[in-house]
């Protein structure tokens, strides 16, 4: 048996998967067969099902079991409700039906199709996935991946699901923030009532911010309550406006009595210039989507928990007397020649979150627009350098992962009328605003 042509990896035995990596393979055809044939490649599973590779066994809430590594798995993995869901719909509604994500058990989520509007969530995958405009590519990289749509029972009710990559997949105690961008929630088609309904929840918040924060959890790093999971919902959300942000966007990133994680926020901010950037060449329009703010607090407790010098902050600096015509950097470490202005141009032989993160602002306007000192660039290299002459790699550094959820109001422009999206940009401005505020708190870090 030969996977059909037209598959780009062209024909190849099914024999061979053996040694592949099953799950990255098969998934790969299934994206490859997005577009307007989603369900084929159900077919090539069905003849592994056929086979016995494969387990498949619907309506008792299973479905097809791809094993991470080796050959595919002969029994079906449950499908379970994703406990890590922060927001959005969920819950059980009449007759025992559950409306929230569900989780496969192979690092993919299911997400319901629920209400007409997520027909065109399936068409901005869709389109994200396929095209080769580059300002969707770019756009690509802040989206789960996404697996097509499949039909499921759960429970004992049938429902087609949106499959996606599970962006905690891996994660041991995932930190997971949704934040919900623009300060209009609702669409161009919107009804006078939805109208109405969306304007009258998170209002103050938006109108601050131009933001909400529906829901989010983070395990707590340190202290007495080191491990405990904090989770806050909807209802919190809605009440919350002015320093109450910062403050819950502090506490998420474990920084209520201290700084946050140096590289962490870089991380973030990174990947959010980088978001900006591609938002402001238009392209789309999104509305009432969320930016999903991630990372693994085991991590994290590695790097700034164990009451030590954090791994993200530079060794104790030796204090020297300033020196003539350097009055702005305070402290100097003795061996260090002068600054260079610009990033080095060869990649640091030692991995440093810094040094990375450098590397992905080279050539990033906002990056001077948005954070206007170049002080904190000059430092940012400064402990980029110290990274490497410590040998202290980002090995141990916590991966802050950014990322764009829920199109049911996402539109793509066609390419004659494209135009910036200023509800949305403006939301990522603020929040971009609030990180490198609590970016500069750590800088006496570095300088001290
Ligand atoms: N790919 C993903 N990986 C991990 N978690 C995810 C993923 N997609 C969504 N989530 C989780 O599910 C939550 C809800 O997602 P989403 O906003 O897509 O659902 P929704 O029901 O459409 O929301 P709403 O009620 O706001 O329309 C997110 O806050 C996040 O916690
Ligand atoms: O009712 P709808 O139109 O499906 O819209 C839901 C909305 O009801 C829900 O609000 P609520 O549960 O807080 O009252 C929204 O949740 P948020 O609290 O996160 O704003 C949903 O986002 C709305 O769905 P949608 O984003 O598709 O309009």
């Amino acid at each position: 048996m030969k996977l059909g042509a037209g598959y780009p990896m062209g024909p190849l035995e099914l024999a061979d998967l053996t040694g592949l990596d099953t799950k990255k393979y098969i998934l790969e055809v299934m994206m490859n067969r997005t577009g307007n044939t989603v369900f084929r490649p159900v077919e090539v599973i069905d003849t592994l099902v056929s086979q016995g590779k494969l387990g498949r066994k619907t309506g008792e809430g299973v479905h097809y079991g791809l094993e991470r590594r080796g050959s595919v798995m002969a029994s079906p993995l449950p499908l379970r409700r994703f406990t890590r869901q922060v927001a959005g719909h969920g819950g059980d509604v009449a007759g025992g039906k559950y409306t929230g994500l569900l989780q496969c058990g192979d690092g993919t989520i299911l997400k319901p199709i629920l209400k007409e509007s997520q027909k065109r969530e399936v068409e901005f995958y869709e389109r994200i996935m396929s095209s080769n405009r580059p300002d969707l590519v770019q756009l690509r990289k802040f989206i789960p991946k996404y697996y097509g749509v499949r039909k499921f029972t759960y429970n004992g009710f049938e429902q087609d699901y949106i499959m996606l990559e599970d962006l905690t997949d891996g994660m041991l105690e995932p930190c997971v923030m949704d934040l919900k961008i623009g300060r209009i929630t609702y669409d161009p088609y919107a009804s006078a009532d939805k109208i109405k309904r969306e304007e009258s929840k998170y209002t103050r918040c938006k109108q601050q911010y131009g933001f909400c924060i529906p829901g989010y959890q983070v395990y707590r790093v340190g202290g007495a309550r080191d491990g405990e999971l904090v989770r806050g919902g909807k209802e919190q959300g809605k009440r919350l406006y002015g320093e109450q942000i910062v403050t819950v966007i502090r506490s998420f990133l474990n920084a209520s009595s201290g700084s946050s994680c140096r590289a962490l926020l870089v991380q973030l901010l990174a990947a959010l210039w980088e978001l900006q950037r591609v938002i402001s060449r238009g392209g789309v329009l999104l509305r009432s989507s969320s930016l999903l703010l991630l990372y693994d607090a085991s991590v994290l407790r590695s790097c700034c928990g164990d009451g030590g010098v954090p791994a993200c902050r530079p060794p104790r600096l030796v204090r020297r007397r300033s020196l003539p015509g350097a009055s702005v950097l305070s402290g100097h470490v003795t061996p260090l020649p002068s600054l260079p202005l610009r990033a080095p141009s060869s990649p640091p032989p030692v991995r440093s979150p810094w040094g990375a993160a450098l590397a992905r602002l080279e050539g990033s306007h906002s990056f001077d627009n948005n954070y206007q000192e170049k002080l904190s660039r000059i430092k940012m290299e400064y402990r980029a350098r110290l990274d490497r002459i410590a040998n202290r790699g980002g090995d141990r550094s916590p991966a802050g992962l950014l990322r764009l959820v829920d199109f049911a109001h996402g539109f793509i422009h066609e390419d004659e009328e494209i135009k910036v999206d200023e509800n949305f940009k403006h939301g990522l401005d603020n929040l971009a605003r609030i990180l490198e505020a609590l970016l500069k708190d750590t800088d006496e870090f570095v300088f001290s």
